[in-house]
């Protein structure tokens, strides 16, 4: 087994601030990091974002995918929330990964910067749905090659699914923070979630945080949800 600790980020994936600040607060013990998305965002601004934010630790996950200017432009207004993570698609280019960097490095104090993550292929695309959007090829090279591509471009980690952890440890070592969504619990449905594995599966072939949305939200008590799961990245 990996020696390393895998922590556990919840995705808080809903329009309701006060649906999103009671699941922060079930959960508040059993996560490290709580993830605000496009739902949240748009329904309810950044203000709402920040005020979620009070005394927590932020994944701003609004995947930007846009041109440089635009990119590091957009970043400058979401500076009025304090993440401690922030999500760009890899395949916006070298540039625009670049961009990022640098709009991080203008507005945040090197202390306050957020991690850089470069999304690489959604685990939400398996093979078939995936070749319908390139050439050729499938998931895995491309994860490979935009995951090297924006290591280079100065991100911080990659945002991959748990069937690419080893395929990117084995080529670009354990300098990449990697955030795994596509997490299912044993016996968990897996919705649109494609590339998937369980907590302790994605733990041991290296995850330094998983991403878990809707096995905790949507359980019946998100607070034991997150707690199973907490305990499963232990033992
Ligand atoms: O960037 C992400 O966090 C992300 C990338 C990806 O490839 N797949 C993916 O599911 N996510 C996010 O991870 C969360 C997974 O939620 P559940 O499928 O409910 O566990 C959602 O908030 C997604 O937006």
């Amino acid at each position: 087994m990996n020696s390393h600790k895998t922590k556990l980020i919840v995705a808080l994936d809903t329009k309701d601030a006060d649906e999103a600040e009671r699941w922060a607060t079930q959960v508040g013990p059993y996560a490290d990091i709580i993830k605000i998305g496009l739902e949240f965002s748009y329904a309810c601004g950044l203000r709402a974002v920040s005020k979620l934010g009070e005394g927590r630790k932020i994944f701003l996950d609004l995947k930007l995918h846009d041109i440089p200017n635009t990119v590091a432009s957009a970043i400058g207004s979401v500076s009025i929330v304090k993440p401690d993570m922030l999500t760009v698609h890899a395949s916006g280019g070298s540039a625009m990964v670049k961009a990022a960097r640098n709009a991080l490095e203008e507005h945040f104090s090197p202390e306050e910067r957020p991690l850089l993550l470069a999304v690489t292929v959604l685990t939400s695309l398996d093979r078939l749905a995936y070749q319908e959007t390139v050439a050729c090829g499938g998931p895995r090279g491309q994860v490979l090659r935009l995951g090297e591509l924006a290591m280079v471009s100065g991100a911080d980690g990659l945002v991959c699914s748990p069937q690419e952890i080893s395929l990117l440890r084995s080529r670009l070592g354990s300098t990449p923070k990697l955030i795994v969504p596509g997490i299912r619990p044993a016996g968990a449905g897996n919705g649109d979630q494609k590339r998937v594995m369980t907590p302790a599966e994605a733990r041991d072939a290296g995850a330094d945080w998983i991403v878990v949305g809707r096995p905790i939200t949507r359980s019946e008590d998100p607070a034991a949800a997150a707690e199973a799961i907490a305990k499963e990245l232990e033992g």
